[in-house]
């Protein structure tokens, strides 16, 4: 696919060649250019680039790495990397962690938190970024951190890149602009972007404040999950990804690049957009997802199944069949099952549960206190499972077919424990009397009534 798309300057000035529309497709090798011929033809390198630009490998995964994890873009720019490059100074990470991180010792218990509320002090994304777990170790490039961000302000003149994993943003309030190098992504509630490690991104308000979840990705980069006998259909289609097709600016003003690098934060003062990538083609590019194209498989005669036929996206580990993280989601459903009960059955689990959720009321926790923009943390081999409501009803409800509608959560799910940060262990959201949920279970055991 060979996508040309160029457009005129929506401010009229310094902001050049800003183009917006996607490519379809998941891992595919796109090209697209922002101008007529930027993007050399049947080689990467040539001596001169068109437009006097520079070329740039861009490589998340090792040279070598077997074809189908080998991800790499050729990025053609204004300026390389290295010329967007200046002194950089620590400067405070704020409320983000990043594995290993034990700030805390939390008792061992199911935890939930109400929704963190946005500020009103002015935050961008780099500094609205607030951890609440984090799992794995960063440095040996497995695990993850799971964040909420509260973004009051857009980033102007700022720009970030993550070199410790890629970012899964999960918006649960407002929508995003994410102006990065490869393109424009617009995500909403209900969709998804992934911004692989290493690629610059200045994060935009569009519709007020903002609010959502980021799965911040050490080890293996997402992928979707093998289907098995599921066949080649449903679940996550490759062709409803969406990459964004190619846009720069050629933007000269005092700016701030900010680079997280081995759980610190760097900033330099730079002069000049580094979001300046006139054409590109490669597999290893930001994408967005609409997760209500989910198209869901389930039990459609008896019994729960494990929750991984929803699973969207993986990120594998060296261990197969073992994610480092499973990004899984519980979406608008018909429950169809007989002689069932429906909701999530009681368990637990060598995986770690963080949930969150963008709308709805989540089948499992229909009790209230778990609603929009509230998470829960259900920790490796802690049990769990629905609470009194949601048993009550679901053991003595007439079976008929029915529909869970206007419903999203989602599940975080690492092969390691999760690290409670200080921030979540000390914030008034943290819901003291959630662990006592499974006291109101009470025995019904009766063994004079089979
Ligand atoms: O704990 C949870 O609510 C998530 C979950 C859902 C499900 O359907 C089965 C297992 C599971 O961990
Ligand atoms: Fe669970």
């Amino acid at each position: 696919m060979n996508v040309r798309n160029t457009a005129a300057a929506q401010d009229g000035t310094t902001r050049s060649a800003i183009a917006t529309g996607y490519m379809s497709g998941f891992g595919n090798g796109f090209e697209t250019e922002a101008l007529p011929g930027a993007l050399p033809l049947g080689r990467n390198s040539p001596q001169q680039c068109a437009y006097g630009l520079y070329a740039e490998q861009l490589s998340g995964s090792p040279f070598t790495a077997p074809r189908t994890t080998n991800e790499r873009s050729w990025l053609y720019r204004i300026r390389p990397t290295v010329a967007h490059w200046n002194t950089f100074r620590k400067v405070d990470t704020r409320l983000w962690r990043t594995a290993p991180a034990r700030e805390v010792d939390m008792p061992i218990a199911p935890l939930r938190w109400s929704p963190i509320p946005i500020p009103s002090e002015p935050l961008s994304f780099v500094e609205g970024v607030h951890s609440i777990t984090t799992a794995g170790d960063a440095g040996s490039q497995g695990g993850m951190g799971a964040h909420v961000y509260l973004i009051t302000r857009s980033m102007v003149d700022e720009y970030f890149y993550n070199a410790d994993g890629e970012m899964l943003f999960v918006p649960e309030q407002g929508s995003l602009r994410l102006w990065t190098e490869f393109g424009i992504i617009d995500i909403e509630p209900g969709e998804i972007a992934v911004i692989p490690r290493g690629v610059k991104i200045r994060v935009e308000l569009t519709n007020g404040p903002a609010r959502g979840y980021i799965c911040e990705n050490y080890g293996g980069a997402f992928t979707l999950p093998e289907r098995g006998p599921i066949g080649a259909n449903c679940l996550a289609n490759p062709r409803d990804f969406l990459t964004p097709v190619a846009a720069y600016e050629d933007h000269d003003a005092p700016s701030k690049m900010y680079v997280k690098w081995g759980g610190n934060l760097w900033a330099a003062d730079i002069a000049h957009s580094p979001l300046d990538v006139v054409a590109w083609h490669g597999n290893y590019a930001p994408y967005k997802y609409d997760l209500r194209r989910f198209s869901p498989v389930g039990p459609i005669l008896y019994d729960h199944a494990d929750p991984s036929i929803f699973t969207v996206l993986t990120s594998p580990s060296e261990t197969p069949g073992t994610a480092n993280i499973d990004f899984v989601i519980f979406s608008d459903r018909w429950l169809v099952a007989e002689n069932t009960f429906r909701p999530p059955w009681y368990h637990m689990n060598v995986m770690s549960e963080f949930m969150g959720l963008v709308y709805g009321v989540y089948d499992a926790k229909t009790g209230g206190g778990f609603v929009p923009g509230g998470i829960s943390l259900h920790n490796t081999m802690l049990p769990h499972g629905p609470d009194v409501a949601a048993f009550e009803k679901a053991s003595t409800v007439e079976l008929k077919p029915h529909k869970l509608e206007g419903t999203l959560a989602f599940m975080f799910e690492t092969r390691f424990p999760q690290q409670v940060t200080a921030f979540a262990a000390q914030s008034e959201a943290l819901q003291q009397d959630y662990g006592g949920y499974g006291h109101k279970l009470t025995k019904h055991f009766d063994p004079t009534k089979p």
